[in-house]
């Protein structure tokens, strides 16, 4: 079975066909994206190609499926390039978040994602939390008081604002605010520094997958947030611990996010990878 290992900023994704997909059970998809038993990656992206328009699945390391990735996004946008299945004017992907528009730009290691719109309103996550929005609301977690602003970019995120970006605050609350009741299909969670208002920090506790070095969607919900909030203008530098990607507004909260993307490998996986694996 063959996989493509790329990665957006150390957010790394392997891409497989659906005729490969099919062939693995979910279990299987968590072995093939642990990083010790199995090739190890933050996810899988399934290119759907039987419709007119290419159609992406996202699975999460833990075998949840996501309804949208920025950086699977623009991972897939550049799978599709390098098999000529697109070329550089834009096109349209089909995702469970909904239909976006991506662009490659010259030399393929560029990617231009329209993400979609943000939206505030809490049943959009969904979060169980009353209001047409809920932005920098009370949080109280691991006995930190939190400052609380919720974003669907497609997918779900909990934006919390701090004077001081700590990752390690990040590594140790992630996980609990990931799983709150609030939250009924869990969510991805990022805490933001402002730097100024073109620059903030992020550091990321994502979805099924934990903590990583980067994430688009989350920078589209963070940088969105942000803007919601009074604190930045419609273009933001989003910083990250693997590297930085250019967000931009237009409209009502239509976010716009470009960043880079590098091909790792194409990989061979080995039926012994599920040996002793349960049937
Ligand atoms: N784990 C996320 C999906 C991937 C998000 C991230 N890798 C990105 O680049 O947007 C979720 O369950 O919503």
């Amino acid at each position: 079975m063959l996989f493509h290992r790329y990665h957006g900023l150390g957010n790394d994704y392997l891409v497989c066909h659906h005729s490969v997909a099919s062939l693995l059970t979910n279990q299987q998809i968590q072995r093939i994206c642990d990083r010790h038993y199995g090739i190890g990656s933050d996810g899988l992206l399934i290119d759907i190609d039987d419709a007119e328009i290419p159609t992406l699945r996202i699975i999460n390391p833990d075998g949840s499926e996501a309804e949208k990735s920025g950086n699977g996004l623009r991972i897939y946008a550049r799978y599709l390039s390098d098999i000529g299945r697109v070329g550089h004017a834009p096109f349209l992907v089909n995702t469970l978040g909904g239909q976006v528009r991506c662009e490659v730009a010259e030399g393929a290691h560029q990617v231009i994602v329209d993400m979609g719109q943000a939206k505030f309103s809490p049943s959009a996550l969904p979060a169980s939390v009353e209001g047409d929005d809920a932005l920098a609301f009370p949080l109280v977690v691991g006995g930190h008081q939190l400052s609380a602003t919720l974003v669907s970019m497609g997918n779900p995120h909990c934006v919390i604002l701090v004077k001081k970006l700590d990752l390690d605050l990040v590594r140790q609350l992630g996980g609990e605010i990931e799983t709150l009741a609030i939250f009924p299909k869990r969510t991805n969670v990022q805490f933001v520094e402002v730097l100024d208002r073109n620059n903030i920090s992020i550091g990321i506790w994502e979805r099924g997958a934990g903590y990583t070095l980067a994430s688009g969607s989350s920078s589209c919900a963070a940088a969105s947030a942000m803007r919601k909030l009074g604190h930045v203008d419609d273009n933001v530098t989003v910083h990250m611990p693997g590297g930085t990607l250019a967000i931009s507004f237009s409209g009502d909260f239509q976010v716009s996010m470009r960043g880079p993307v590098q091909k790792i490998a194409s990989v061979t996986l080995d039926d012994d990878c599920f040996w002793g694996m349960p049937e």
